[in-house]
């Protein structure tokens, strides 16, 4: 299996359960592993025969961007659904933190993996 990865990308967005939190954006950190329904841009070497992760960043910037989510847990699924529904990979593992949330942690956050249900 064939799969796309991306680490530690930087987006600012509205969430979490306290009033401040709905008014002042904050910076999450994503990661996404993405399985590929096949490997044809192995061989085509094509663009076209590609999931464009581009495309895929775009998209999750601009869910962010205007949306605002209490839970960590529900902006992780949202993410899932659109990279599985709109993107159609057959998996995804993604994993989503707040900077220093915690004090005295660096980030905390949460990993979910949703796959194509048959
Ligand atoms: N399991 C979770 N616990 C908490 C979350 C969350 O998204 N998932 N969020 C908060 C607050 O928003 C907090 O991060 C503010 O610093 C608390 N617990």
């Amino acid at each position: 299996m064939d799969i796309i990865f991306l680490r530690e990308l930087k987006v600012e967005t509205l969430i979490g359960v306290y009033e401040w939190e709905k008014q002042v954006p904050q910076t999450l950190q994503i990661d996404l592993d993405i399985a590929l329904p096949d490997s044809r841009a192995c061989a085509t070497d094509d663009i076209k025969d590609a999931l464009n992760y581009a495309d895929i960043v775009r998209r999750i910037q601009a869910e962010l961007a205007a949306r605002h989510f209490n839970l960590l847990e529900a902006l992780a699924e949202h993410i899932a659904q659109i990279i599985l529904k709109d993107f159609k990979a057959p998996w995804a593992k993604v994993s989503v933190a707040k900077l220093q949330a915690i004090r005295g942690s660096r980030m905390v956050g949460i990993s979910i993996e949703r796959g194509q249900i048959k």
